[in-house]
C-alpha cells in the first residue's frame, strides 16, 4: 500500500496478494464477504482491489462520523460498475463527484422534482397502479394461476416511475415504460457481468468479453427512445401547463434546460442520464422491498395474521389507500423490519474529498469507502436476535423512518441520503397492505418462499421470481 509507507494511522488491512490485492478473498456477495472480513481485522479496515484502494466502514460509530461528522469531506461518490462504455459522460447523478451539477439537482430533487405537489401526484399513481396489480391478481386467482409476484410488481413500479416522469404526455402510452426498462436492464445485466477485476484492476481498459459492447448497444437503444419523448414534450409546447399540480418531472427538467438563467447550464445529456437514473435507482429497489416484504409475511403466518387484523380493524370494507398507513403502526414495522433485514442495496459509497481521521485511523484524500449498512443494520449490540424477522422490535419507535440512529440507515444519510424515501414509504404500505389484505398466499405445498433479494454483487437490487399462488379473500371491487 501507498499509505502504508506514509507515517500516519491506517486501518489495518489483511494479507494482499501481488497485483490482485484483496480480490480473491471478496467469493460471496459483496456485504457479507465484507462482513466476514471484518470480523476479522475491525470495523474500520482497507482493502486493495486490483489497483484501487478502499476503506470499509462496519460499523455505527464510523458511520456517523463518515455520514455526519464529516459528511461534507466525504460528500462525493464513485461510479458503481465500469464508466468506460457509458455513453453519456459528464451526466452523472446518483454516482456524481461532490460538484456543482450534484448540488443543483439535489436542490431541483428536494424543492421540486420528488416533494409538494409531485409528491402528491405520484401517491394518487401509485394507488391507481395499486389498483391494476391487484385487479390483475384478482383475476389469477379466480383461474388458480401461479404468479410471478417479482414480475407483477416490477411492471407495477415500472409504470408509476414512469407516469411520475413523464405521465402527462405518455401515460397512455405504458408500452414504452417496458421499451425502456428492457434497455436499461440489458445495460445493468451486462455491466454486472464485468468481474471485480476487469472493473477495478489494471484490465478495466480492455472489453475483454465484449459486455462493454453490449452495454453500450442497450444505452443507444434507450438514448433514442428518450430522444423521442422529450421531443414530444417540445414539439407540443402549447401543451406547457402553467399549473404546478399538472407538471410532471420531465416538464420541470426541460423547463430548467430553457431557463437562462438557472445557476448550472443543464443539457440534454444530463436530463436522459438523469431520467435513466431514476429509473435504476428506484424501480428495482422498491420491488426488491416488497417482494421480500411479502416473502417474510408468507414464511411467518404470525406476522400476516397480525397485520391483517390490524387493517381489517382501521380500513374496513374498502382497499386500504395511503392516508391509512399512519393509523397502521404494525404495516409501518413490516416494512421498517424488511428494510433493515434484506436491504436492496446495502453498501454506501463515499469519496473522501480531503485528509481526515475517522475512528483514530487516518483516511487519505481520494480514498474510496464503502459503509456496509447491511452489518451495520444486525448489530447484535442494538438488535435482539438481529437475524430474525420481527417487526415488533420497531413497535415503540416506528413513526418515521429518520436517518438520526446510524444503526438504522436504509435511506442512507447526509448531503447523498435517497431524495426518494418519502415516494418509496408509502409505494411499500400500499403495496404490502393490499396484497396481504385482499388474498392468502401459498408457495409450492410444503415450500418456504425465498426471502433473499438478490444483489448483482456491487451494484443495486436485482431481485429474483417469486412464484405463488394468490387466493382471493376480499375483492374490494366487488359491486
Ligand atoms: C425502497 C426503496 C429505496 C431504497 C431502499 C433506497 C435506498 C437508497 C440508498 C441507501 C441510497 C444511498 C444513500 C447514501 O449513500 O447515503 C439511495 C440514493 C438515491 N436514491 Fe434511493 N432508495 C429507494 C427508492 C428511491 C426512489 C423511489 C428514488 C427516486 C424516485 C430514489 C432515488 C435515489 C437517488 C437519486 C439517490 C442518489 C442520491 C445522491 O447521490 O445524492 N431512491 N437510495
Amino acid at each position: 500500500f501507498r499509505n502504508s509507507k506514509s507515517t500516519g494511522k491506517y486501518p489495518p488491512s489483511p494479507p494482499a496478494l501481488p497485483f490482485i490485492g484483496h480480490l480473491h478473498l471478496l467469493k460471496s456477495r459483496l456485504p457479507t464477504s465484507l462482513e466476514n472480513l471484518a470480523k476479522r481485522y475491525g470495523p474500520l479496515m482497507r482493502l486493495r482491489l486490483g489497483a484501487t484502494e478502499f476503506v470499509v466502514a462496519s460499523d455505527e460509530k464510523s458511520a456517523r462520523q463518515i455520514l455526519k461528522t464529516f459528511d461534507a469531506d466525504f460528500a462525493s461518490k464513485f461510479a458503481p460498475g465500469p464508466t468506460t462504455f457509458h455513453i453519456y459522460k459528464d451526466g452523472y447523478f446518483v454516482g456524481a463527484p461532490y460538484n456543482a451539477y450534484w448540488k443543483f439537482m439535489k436542490t431541483l430533487c428536494m424543492t421540486k422534482l420528488f416533494t409538494g405537489s409531485q409528491l402528491a401526484r405520484f401517491i394518487g399513481i401509485g394507488e391507481d397502479e395499486t389498483c391494476k396489480l391487484i385487479k390483475s391478481l384478482l383475476k389469477r386467482s379466480k383461474a388458480g394461476e401461479p404468479c410471478d409476484l417479482t414480475e407483477e410488481l416490477s411492471e407495477a413500479t415500472n409504470n408509476m416511475i414512469y407516469r411520475m416522469m413523464v405521465g402527462r404526455r405518455c401515460s397512455k402510452n405504458l408500452g414504452q415504460a417496458a421499451e425502456i426498462r428492457k434497455f436499461i436492464l440489458d445495460s445493468l445485466k451486462h455491466a454486472a457481468k464485468f468481474h471485480l477485476g476487469e472493473m477495478f484492476g489494471p484490465l478495466k481498459k480492455f472489453d475483454l468479453f465484449g459486455n462493454g459492447k453490449k452495454i453500450k448497444s442497450a444505452l443507444m437503444g434507450y438514448d433514442q427512445l428518450i430522444e423521442q419523448i422529450m421531443k414530444g414534450y417540445e414539439d407540443n409546447d402549447l401543451d406547457n401547463c402553467g399549473n404546478d399540480h399538472e407538471k410532471d418531472v420531465m416538464d420541470i427538467l426541460l423547463e430548467t434546460y430553457k431557463d437562462t438563467n438557472a445557476k448550472v447550464k443543464l443539457t440534454r445529456e444530463h436530463i436522459k442520464n438523469f431520467f435513466m437514473e431514476i429509473i435504476m435507482a428506484s424501480v428495482d429497489t422498491i420491488v426488491a422491498a416488497i417482494r421480500t416484504a411479502m416473502a417474510e409475511v408468507i414464511n411467518h403466518p404470525d406476522v400476516l395474521k397480525r397485520l391483517r387484523e390490524e387493517i381489517d380493524l382501521v380500513v374496513g370494507n374498502r382497499l386500504i389507500n395511503e392516508s391509512d398507513a399512519a393509523k397502521l403502526p404494525y404495516l409501518q414495522a413490516v416494512a421498517m423490519e424488511t428494510l433493515r433485514l434484506h436491504h436492496p442495496s446495502p453498501t454506501l459509497r463515499r469519496l473522501s474529498r480531503k485528509d481526515s481521521k475517522i475512528n483514530g485511523f487516518d483516511i487519505k484524500e481520494g480514498t474510496k469507502v464503502f459503509i456496509n449498512i447491511y452489518t451495520i443494520m444486525r448489530d447484535p449490540n442494538r438488535y435482539e436476535e438481529p437475524e430474525k424477522f420481527m417487526p415488533e422490535r420497531f413497535l415503540d419507535n416506528c413513526t418515521e423512518m429518520k436517518a438520526q440512529d446510524f444503526h438504522y440507515i436504509p435511506f442512507g444519510s447526509g448531503r447523498r441520503a435517497c431524495p426518494g424515501s418519502y415516494l418509496a414509504i408509502p409505494v411499500m404500505h400500499l403495496a404490502i397492505g393490499s396484497l396481504v389484505q385482499c388474498f392468502d398466499w401459498k408457495v409450492k405445498d410444503g415450500e418456504k418462499a425465498d426471502n433473499k433479494a438478490r444483489g448483482t454483487g456491487y451494484s443495486g437490487a436485482c431481485p429474483s421470481a417469486l412464484v405463488c399462488y394468490p387466493k382471493a379473500r376480499f375483492n374490494p371491487f366487488e359491486e
